[in-house]
């Protein structure tokens, strides 16, 4: 499904490759687990196989296709079968749960209806649905988690990226967000998971593959974390450790998958499908240990705070200094219920009020009285045909008044029927396009047929109204451009990615001198999968996504994990220093350097945003700029303002004298500079089209705006 071969992959020409000659192969319904220390170019790949770079050598396939030879235009449909999770989260601040979930869809047009059942029905696989309203500050970061894998999976993407996504949570969280990426996985969808979390990968016997400076050192079926004694990665992993003055395998952070018991969505109903059974397994072995657990929390919350602890020695890696006095995992008989590397913290869980204010709704009872099965559980509570269909949540999400009612605008004059109308004609534009684009990429884009069914065409009114009543640029007409705003966007852009976006990269080109290799020629479509459609009956929704397009490949051989020790760096590293040989030895005897000092820095410390601009200011490599920059005004006196503009309604809020406006050309003079946006309208644009982008949704900025205007 996913195949890198031979793929080098460098940012700066005479830099260090991020990926250096990898070769490996992900397979549909795989759960891989991506390790490596920091800088190993775990990021990168993954970033690759959203077609986020391309390799100055060897090849990347996803379903298929070969990035290097894929056109720019088709990239935002590709990306849409893929969902990305990041370690901070990246949801829209201002957007509650909820939005920021329904977003990629209301971007993509779809019926209001439909967004507000799959939304649902996705917050409540996520355990959310109760904090629909809430928006991210005000929920936990394991929450905002859920909330961003909801927002990764309201699509249905065949393959669900996930960069870290436990990397700011705390145990129980991690075990909340690991559950649900499992249960992901569970239902077809391919997972990649780059992660420094020792006993979340220990855990899981899943396949490990790990990175070492760029390099593939190891690709085990079902992996610890640990490489098997003796082996490359073991060594490589010793040399981390060593390098970076740090234990890779520092039992401090270990983790839990254990949680208590919820009755999630799902938990508590009778499902027939293999997706909640994997759930009602998860939930019954919960409640087992849930139980054990209950009984022996008292006396082990005396544990709190102590972080010297000794799990099971049987089957553990590292021996820590043990005091006696506090009472220790693995002391008691009914300790044992608990695997090993489990985080004693949970035996106070029932205890902790923040805890139990953050733990998920228990809506097993709930919905076990609506007497549902299965799936259906997630439809039940829409009437259909009724005049309006309301949400599933105790307290009905309230729909904020269209302010295009406010504003006696156009869209005012449509009932919500017809407002989806609207919506309905950009559905049917962008199936057309889509359409054209599967035809010729041989890809299968995975929105659900379900939510496009009633699409059709409208005519759709021009608005040109803020959300604040104000009036707004057109964009387009006013011949606002990508390039116009780049240096206000960029920063903002970098924030939210972390690394310049494919709009700010060129794709296509390769960004150094090193050509792509691979085929070059024309572009072949047959190698593309045949993506047998499945009849929509055999299509449970969300049970059995869109990844089944790629049901010609083979999935993974689900072999027992081979038995063998799991490894002991510590201990071993006590007894003598490992053999490093293999790795690099000039790097391991340079001279340590100090983290802090007082001289300037020789180089400029690496951001995203320079590294931009440093590839885009090579030779020939200059952005043409589109507008001549006007020149600022001096800082004199009122003079600045001349002539006096005539206010505008609505755009003058009491003269405000800080507010600068404008004058109006003359209406046949033509118009040199573009009428900026609003600091507001700005940032939330830049929000929006980032979430656009990192959805892969095709979508004009004019589009956009119409969308966030709807929206509000
Ligand atoms: N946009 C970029 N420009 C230049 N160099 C980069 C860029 N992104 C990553 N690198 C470099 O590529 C190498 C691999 O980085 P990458 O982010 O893939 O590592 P990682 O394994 O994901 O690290 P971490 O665990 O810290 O996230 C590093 O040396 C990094 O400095």
């Amino acid at each position: 499904m996913i195949r890198f071969e031979q793929v080098t992959r460098r940012y700066e020409a005479d830099g260090r490759p991020a990926l250096d000659d990898v070769t490996v192969e992900f397979y549909r319904g795989d759960f891989a687990f991506l390790i490596g220390a920091s800088g190993s170019g775990k990021s990168t790949l993954l970033r690759m196989i959203l077609r986020e770079g391309l390799p100055q050598r060897g090849k990347v396939t996803v379903a298929g296709q070969n990035l290097g030879l894929m056109l720019d235009r088709r990239v935002p449909d590709f990306r849409r079968s893929i969902g990305m999770v990041f370690q901070d989260f990246r949801l829209l601040p201002d957007k509650t749960v909820f939005d920021n979930v329904a977003f990629a869809m209301r971007v993509l047009g779809t019926k209001r209806s439909a967004i507000r059942k799959r939304v649902t029905k996705v917050l409540e696989k996520v355990d959310l649905a109760h904090l629909a309203k809430r928006y991210p500050h005000e929920i936990s970061g394991g929450e905002q988690q859920r909330a961003a894998i909801a927002r990764a999976i309201v699509n249905d993407p065949a393959i669900l990226l996930a960069d870290e996504p436990t990397g700011n949570l705390d145990p129980r969280a991690s075990a909340e967000v690991m559950k649900v990426l499992r249960w992901i996985n569970a239902s077809g969808t391919t997972v990649i998971m780059a992660t420094h979390d020792r006993a979340i990968v220990d855990q899981a016997d899943s396949r490990v593959v790990q990175l070492h400076r760029g390099r593939l050192v190891r690709d085990e079926p079902h992996g610890f974390y640990d490489a098997p004694e003796g082996s490359e990665a073991w060594d490589v992993l010793a040399q981390e450790e060593g390098e970076s003055g740090l234990r890779a395998h520092d039992p401090a952070p270990l983790k839990t998958w254990m949680l208590p018991v919820t009755g999630g969505a799902a938990g508590g109903v009778s499902g027939s499908d293999s997706y909640d059974e994997t759930i009602d397994d998860e939930a019954h072995d919960d409640e087992t240990l849930h139980r054990d657990l209950d009984d022996s929390s008292t006396a082990d919350a005396g544990t709190e705070g102590h972080h010297t602890w000794e799990p099971d020695t049987q089957d553990h890696h590292f021996v820590e200094s043990r005091d006696e006095s506090i009472d220790h995992v693995g002391d008691h008989p009914q300790d044992q219920v608990m695997a090993p590397g489990e985080d004693p913290s949970v035996l106070a869980y029932d205890e902790d009020p923040v805890l139990r204010e953050t733990a998920p709704l228990d809506s097993t009872e709930e919905l076990a009285a609506m007497d549902l099965e299965g799936d259906a559980v997630f439809d039940a509570p829409f009437e259909e045909g009724s005049e309006r269909e309301e949400p599933i949540f105790d307290e009905p999400i309230q729909e904020e008044p269209e302010q295009e009612e406010l504003l006696g605008d156009q869209e005012s004059y449509l009932d919500d029927d017809e407002v989806d109308d609207v919506d309905d004609a950009d559905v049917d534009e962008d199936e057309h396009e889509n359409d054209a684009d599967h035809e010729q990429t041989g890809l299968r884009i995975t929105w659900p047929d379900h939510l496009r069914e009633d699409a059709h065409s409208h005519d759709v009114p021009e608005l040109h109204s803020d959300f604040n009543g104000t009036e707004m640029p057109d964009l387009e007409q006013d011949g606002y451009t990508e390039t116009e705003d780049e240096s206000a966007e960029a920063e903002q852009i970098e924030f939210l990615s972390g690394h310049p976006t494919d709009a700010d990269l060129p794709l296509t080109e390769p960004q150094l001198e090193e050509p792509v290799a691979g085929e070059i020629a024309a572009v072949s479509h047959d190698d593309a999968p045949s993506a047998p459609e499945p009849a929509e009956a055999d299509r449970p929704q969300l049970q059995q996504p869109a990844s089944q397009v790629f049901a010609d490949e083979p999935l993974a051989p689900a072999t027992p994990p081979p038995a063998r020790p799991r490894l002991s760096w510590l201990a071993h590293s006590s007894d003598a220093a490992p053999d490093r040989t293999s790795a690099e030895p000039a790097e391991q005897s340079a001279p340590s350097v100090p983290a802090f000092t007082l001289d300037p820095p020789t180089q400029e410390p690496f951001s995203p945003g320079s590294a931009l601009r440093d590839m885009t200011a090579e030779p020939g490599n200059e952005p043409e700029p589109e507008f001549e920059p006007e020149p600022e005004p001096e800082v004199e006196p009122v003079a600045a303002f001349e002539p006096e503009p005539e206010p505008r309604p609505g755009l003058d809020p009491a003269g405000d004298p800080q507010l600068e406006f404008e004058p109006e050309p003359e209406p046949d003079e033509p118009r040199p500079v573009p009428k900026p946006m609003s600091s507001a309208s700005q940032s939330t644009y830049t929000d929006a089209r980032r979430t656009a982008e990192h959805l892969g949704i095709p979508r004009s900025r004019r589009s956009i705006m119409r969308r966030l205007r709807r929206d509000k």
